[in-house]
């Protein structure tokens, strides 16, 4: 008896950041070139940009960029990269047939054209784009949202598409990282809780601002509403509430804080390195640490987050400090892309959990 396969009918893009093609210094230059030439990622005027980017930032940071790529690269290369990878043919193996699963990088390789040429022509009725993003910002989901429609928008035939936005509500993602959480919990009783963010100009910020100028004024993102529901910082704040919540964390055991601010104008606060020095003021010895605007490890999480804030944390004193590792190929988070694809096909979705 012959096995019959289904006609695939819907194509399911996951797309994350980028990284370079090796650690080493020309690659790391290319990569930082691309990325931060981005309009939506510098978002100043092109010939200021292309001074910033080509004269200051790509010849000095690469060097330095690159012995801190050499740390985190293993033997299948960059974390980001080999995760996505992965996670491409789990969440294939989890869907079925009926769908064509493709991953693409925003910058670099696989690149957003080479994941879609997967996709392209295969009479698809549908395509769902999900950036690797929980929380939306224009300098990643919408960069990655403007690709794909620039791309898609020169095939003859345009299936419906589908852009998720975000997916920092989605309960099986905050269940995915409190199943993390607890296993850390168990194991050591933590005396505080950091949810680091990757930052952001405060611009950017202010430019999406749908709350008539109230966007990074006092509170602001404490609670989530129709006015900042796609506010990137608001959405981090209600990201750490979810997780707070599932993991039993009491709001004055646990503090929000964002990092890797570049440059010199402000960046959405309060900063990572700040809040260290605060916890430490207070004497906290014990900090468990969240990074969870990323769904795979790498340079941002495992260097900075797992070393380079543990040594100051230790410098000030701390005793002891750890980082619960991201999604990477977690079964809950196979699930939680399942749930996300299934959520936008109006199909019905496995008992989920509660948030
Ligand atoms: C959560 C998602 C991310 C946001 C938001 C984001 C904004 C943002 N990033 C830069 C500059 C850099 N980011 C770098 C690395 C990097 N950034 C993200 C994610 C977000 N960035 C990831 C996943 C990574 C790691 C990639 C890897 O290969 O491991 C870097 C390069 C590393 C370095 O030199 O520090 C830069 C530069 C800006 C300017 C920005 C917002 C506008
Ligand atoms: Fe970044
Ligand atoms: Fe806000």
């Amino acid at each position: 008896m012959t096995k019959t396969t289904n006609q695939p009918k819907t194509g399911v893009l996951i797309v994350n950041l980028g990284t370079p093609d090796s650690p080493n210094t020309p690659d790391v230059r290319k990569y930082l070139r691309e990325f931060l030439m981005d309009a939506r990622v510098i978002d100043i005027p092109f010939m200021a940009r292309f001074a910033l980017v080509n004269f200051i930032i790509a010849p000095f940071r690469a060097p330095k960029s690159a012995k801190i790529y050499q740390k985190v690269w293993e033997e299948r290369g960059s974390p980001l990269k080999f995760y996505s990878q992965d996670l491409e043919v789990l969440l294939q193996a989890a869907l079925g047939d009926e769908y064509i699963v493709s991953m693409g990088m925003r910058y670099q390789s696989p690149s957003i054209e080479q994941a879609l040429s997967k996709l392209k022509d295969k009479g698809l009725e549908q395509i769902i784009v999900v950036p690797l993003f929980p929380q939306y910002a224009s300098a990643t989901s919408g960069s990655v949202h403007e690709k794909v429609m620039q791309l898609i928008g020169q095939w003859q035939i345009i299936p419906d598409l589908k852009l998720v936005s975000s997916f920092f509500e989605n309960p099986l993602f905050v269940e995915a990282f409190a199943e993390l959480g607890r296993r850390y919990k168990a194991e050591y009783n933590y005396e505080h809780y950091l949810f680091t963010y990757h930052g952001l100009p405060e611009r950017q910020i202010h430019k999406g601002d749908m709350s008539g100028g109230k966007c990074l004024t006092n509170g602001c993102c404490d609670t989530l509403h129709a006015k900042n529901k796609l506010c990137y910082r608001a959405q981090c704040f209600a990201t750490s509430r979810f997780l707070a919540e599932k993991l039993g964390i009491a709001p004055e055991n646990y503090t929000v804080s964002f990092q890797s601010r570049l440059g010199k104008d402000p960046w959405i606060q309060p900063y990572t390195e700040d809040v260290i020095h605060q916890l430490r003021d207070k004497n906290i010895k014990s900090v468990l640490a969240f990074s969870p605007s990323f769904v795979a490890d790498c340079l941002e999480t495992t260097i900075e987050v797992g070393e380079e804030y543990r040594e100051v944390f230790e410098h000030r004193g701390g005793e002891h400090w750890r980082l619960v590792e991201s999604l990477n190929v977690q079964p809950l988070w196979v699930e939680t892309l399942k749930s996300i694809v299934f959520q936008y096909e109006n199909k019905p979705v496995a008992a989920q959990p509660t948030i």
